[in-house]
């Protein structure tokens, strides 16, 4: 590599004013944690850029790491040197001939951050564009489509170079926008939704629902490889299990059949809210997609949605299955998703439940039914497990962003 260090610039965080601190404070970690095997390197952050020392570690493989960490806009490999025009002249002479292959264009693009520099960007695009064809001969200038970009950027303390420029994934540091609890299935949807969240900077918590003996181990063991997936995205997940056999039980044998499929959503949304104030959550997170089936219609997320006041992000909720699909391949959840197991919904499935449900009629149903003792069971006998990320494993999400 050509290069000791990777520059890291922040994008949407340098927006956020007085949150800054936080957010650059959570990046670091997280970056801190994709690039834990790489112990040479150090890590330093300021208020606009954060570069990573590499002390001879590999650039190209951390290069590829950091496409996967949200809450980075762009980043480039770069070299430093001090504020000396002859120094910075060298470096960029030195730079460039060996990045340089006969017969390629280039042109310069200059930086200021450090307005009271003596010299502006027109002018350092000169000086510079004229010492490199000076010393290398046949070097020719393009500005509208140069093969190498030389990108100069003054700043306070120090001036970089770098010729690429490398898309980031966006989004937030994890963990910068509070906490939510996934409430994670078995299926294809929730993942993508956990994923998403995580995109913004939110922090999961999977809450799954199981009924043994109607569901088995091996459904179990699907969610919970499926958390593993996301824990290698975010970092360790905390993964809530929560028994739920009794209660759908008897909501089967309770509420009439059209409407059970209502309840049993509502029952899951109370239960996962009360985990949620147990562990400080600010937000329900659901795989749903409007109109995707009979749960997801807006009449039955009125209907649904009535238990809480709790905020419920719906990250996937204008998407096609196909778009949802195409994240969860990236993400590598779907062939997971894909393992024919039961999950407690399809076990308990009504034969044609209420596409349109009334928030009333369910009320009605259910004010016969004393389900208070029941979700303070389940709550009681939920067992908690920390799902660490895969250590031999660093999951990527290819170009999706
Ligand atoms: N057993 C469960 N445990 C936890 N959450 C669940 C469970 N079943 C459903 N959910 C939540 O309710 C949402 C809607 O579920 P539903 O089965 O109607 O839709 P889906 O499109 O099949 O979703 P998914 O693909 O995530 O299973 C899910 O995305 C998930 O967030």
């Amino acid at each position: 590599m050509n290069y000791d260090r990777i520059l890291i610039r922040y994008g949407e965080l340098s927006t956020k004013g007085k949150n800054r601190k936080v957010f650059i404070h959570k990046l670091k970690r997280n970056i801190k944690r994709v690039l834990r095997n790489f112990e040479k390197i150090n890590i330093e952050a300021d208020r606009e850029r954060m570069f990573i020392l590499l002390n001879g570690e590999n650039g190209l493989e951390i290069i590829e790491l950091l496409k996967n960490v949200f809450g980075i806009q762009s980043f480039s490999p770069a070299i430093k040197t001090d504020k000396e025009l002859e120094n910075m002249k060298n470096a960029a002479l030195d730079l460039f001939k060996k990045i340089h292959q006969a017969g390629e264009t280039f042109k310069i693009t200059t930086k200021r951050s450090d307005k009271t520099y003596y010299l502006d960007t027109n002018e350092i695009n000169q000086i510079f564009g004229a010492h490199l064809l000076k010393n290398i001969p046949e070097l020719k200038v393009d500005v509208k489509k140069p093969d190498i970009n030389l990108q100069i950027e003054i700043r306070e303390k120090a001036v970089y170079f770098s010729c690429e420029n490398i898309p980031g994934a966006g989004g937030l540091p994890v963990g910068s926008s509070g906490k939510g609890m996934l409430m994670l299935s078995g299926g294809i949807d929730s993942p993508v939704a956990g994923f998403l969240s995580m995109k913004r900077g939110v922090e999961i918590e999977a809450v799954h629902f199981y009924s043994p003996p109607f569901t088995s181990e091996r459904s179990k063991q699907k969610v919970i490889d499926l958390t593993e997936k996301l824990a290698n995205i975010s970092g360790a997940v905390k993964l809530h299990i929560v028994p739920f056999t009794e209660i759908q039980q008897l909501i089967a044998k309770q509420v009439p059949e059209n409407y059970s499929m209502t309840t049993t959503r509502r029952l899951m949304l109370r239960i996962t809210d009360e985990i949620r104030r147990k562990n400080d959550g600010l937000a329900i997170i659901t795989g749903e997609s409007l109109g995707q089936v009979a749960s997801q219609t807006l009449e039955s997320m009125y209907a649904i949605n009535d238990v809480t006041n709790t905020p419920i992000l719906r990250p996937l909720i204008t998407m096609d299955k196909s778009e949802i699909i195409d994240i969860s391949r990236a993400i590598d959840t779907f062939e997971i998703s894909n393992r024919p197991y039961e999950d407690c919904c399809t076990v308990f499935v009504p034969a044609s439940p209420k596409t349109k449900p009334k928030k009333e009629k369910v009320q009605y149903f259910e004010s016969y039914i004393e389900f208070e003792p029941l979700i303070s069971k389940a709550v009681e006998n939920t067992e908690t497990i920390a799902i660490a990320p895969k250590a031999a494993e660093q999951d990527g999400f290819g170009d999706l962003f």
